[in-house]
């Protein structure tokens, strides 16, 4: 078999940074290869170099062989035959599957669009990735899998040999996960080309054939997956051998002070009749598959999404009138949302300002605020967390998409609230990093903080929280208070919603 990708000496520079070095190595055809490396690492600006997003570089980049230089995205799938399939893959929600997947490229009979050449052909690609959706369904009726599944459509009907999946399992289901899978063991028999980029180790071992290493914008190595493990593949991310479990070290100080108490609290449509109780100093873990309600019941106990039955304490004291996110904050309740590209960070700020955002009190002195304070803070997030590069002046919007999460957390790790709910606050962290994001939260606990940690990766629902409460369906499923005790078949089964009690 040839070589369907090569990177010949690839280098790349932004202003100020050198951000690939040398980098070569090869891609097989029909293999389905992982790219892997710390956030930060270089593999979105490699994948963009390979898809015509950055144009100079230095270098080659050859595709079966032959050298290419695509102009842009589109010239790479129409005359590269290479696709990208990423978390934000632009769609347009009010046209139809079959129109977003033939965007400007549609069937025509004579000047007019041929829908009915459209849809066949587009339902033919559906049914061959066995879509339960069809070529003439609204694409704002499709989850975050179907839109998923919409681009891989797009890619194969632009007859592409050449994948590329970019964290592609992040806000799927567990079905929709299997389903993906299936369909990537499906292209690859076609001898279809996959690079997978994901930070779940899992998954690596699940469906790659081998993995190329970077680090710090460096080639490490390939390895063949197969003869590799875990921990050989941390190592030669990280440099040094780092936990990927999550674990307690220290035991929370927890207490019987009820600091959040919510009662039957339903939304009428994601969740219903939902109750618990956090206690000061405890981390109360929500675990659930995607699209259990986890998320939809932290934004409104936190005031960004609305209730229409049940109530919400904090402190002993109802939340009542027109609760809303910045009353929920001065009253010391704030949320690490889910969606951080939209929800998290102000494009125009620094790293700096981003963090300082939430705390501004924090961060004045005689009434002003203080520059000064705010970069310490800054910089002592940077260092706790690892993040790359060592900027807090730098813009947030310039840093890699886990060192962009980094930012966010440090936000919340510096406010002055002291009830902080995370919601999936590893998704896209990298293994060093998720190692420090436990410990910070361990810290807070012991500073006297009370954190809601929803998590859709069980081993770290069971290796973090104190107590955790198992979701299904909008509804709790089970409360699981000893730690000893958790099970992961079991979490699953109420997770899953066959083991309701
Ligand atoms: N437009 C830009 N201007 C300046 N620096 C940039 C720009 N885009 C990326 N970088 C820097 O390039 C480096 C590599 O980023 P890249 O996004 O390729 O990393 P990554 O391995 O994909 O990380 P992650 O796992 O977090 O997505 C980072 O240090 C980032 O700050």
């Amino acid at each position: 078999m040839g070589k369907a990708v090569e990177f010949v000496k690839i280098n790349k520079y932004f202003p100020g940074v050198h951000v690939l070095k040398d980098i070569s190595f090869s891609v097989e055809e029909g293999e389905v290869h992982a790219l892997l490396g710390e956030n930060g690492a270089g593999k979105s600006t490699l994948l963009n170099i390979l898809h015509g997003v950055y144009t100079k570089y230095e270098g080659e980049v050859k595709l079966h062989g032959q050298k290419v230089n695509f102009k842009n995205p589109n010239d790479a799938i129409l005359n590269g035959k290479i696709s990208k399939v990423h978390q934000e893959t632009m769609v347009v929600e009010e046209l139809t599957v079959g129109q977003n997947v033939t965007l400007g490229y549609e069937p025509k009979k004579g000047v007019f669009v041929d829908f009915g050449k459209m849809n066949r052909e587009v339902d033919a690609i559906l049914q061959e990735l066995n879509c339960n959706f069809k070529s003439s369904d609204l694409v704002s009726t499709l989850t975050a899998g179907g839109k998923q599944m919409l681009a891989i459509a797009k890619a194969l009907y632009h007859h592409s040999t050449i994948i590329s999946l970019d964290e592609p399992t992040a806000s799927l289901t567990l079905k929709e996960t299997e389903a993906l899978f299936e369909v990537v063991k499906k292209l690859k028999k076609n001898g279809v080309t996959i690079l997978y980029v994901s930070h779940r180790l899992e998954e690596i071992f699940q469906i790659c054939d081998r993995a190329t290493i970077m680090r710090d914008g460096e080639y490490i190595q390939t390895l063949n997956v197969k003869e590799t493990t875990r921990e050989e593949l941390i190592h030669a991310m990280v440099g040094r051998s780092v936990s990927a479990v999550a674990s307690r070290l220290k035991p929370s100080p927890k207490t019987d002070e009820v600091v959040l108490k919510v009662e039957n609290l339903t939304d009428g449509h994601h969740f219903r009749d939902v109750n618990f109780e956090l206690h000061k100093g405890e981390i109360l873990g929500f675990f659930g598959l995607v699209g259990a309600g986890r998320t939809e019941i932290m934004r409104t106990i936190i005031g960004a999404d609305r209730k229409i039955g049940g109530k919400i304490f904090l402190k002993g004291k109802e939340v009542t009138g027109n609760w809303n996110t910045t009353k929920a904050l001065k009253a010391g309740i704030g949320l690490l949302p889910e969606d951080r590209k939209t929800q998290g960070f102000m494009k125009q700020f620094t790293n700096y300002d981003n963090i300082a955002i939430s705390s501004l009190e924090k961060n004045l002195t005689a009434g002003f605020l203080d520059q000064g304070k705010k970069l310490k803070n800054a910089e002592y997030f940077f260092e706790e967390l690892d993040v790359h590069p060592r900027k807090p002046d730098y813009l947030t919007v310039n840093m890699s998409g886990g060192n962009q999460q980094k930012v966010i957390l440090a936000r919340w790790m510096s406010t002055d609230v002291d009830v902080i709910i995370f919601d999936e606050p590893t998704k896209g962290v990298d293994v060093a990093a998720k190692a420090e994001i436990y410990r910070l939260m361990e810290e807070l606990v012991e500073e006297g903080k009370s954190l809601i940690v929803v998590s859709s990766e069980l081993p770290e629902a069971m290796g973090l929280s104190d107590r955790l409460l198992v979701m299904s369906e909008g509804r709790i499923t089970a409360e699981l208070t000893v730690r000893e005790e958790y099970n992961s078949d079991t979490i699953l089964d109420y997770a899953i919603g066959g083991n309701e009690e």
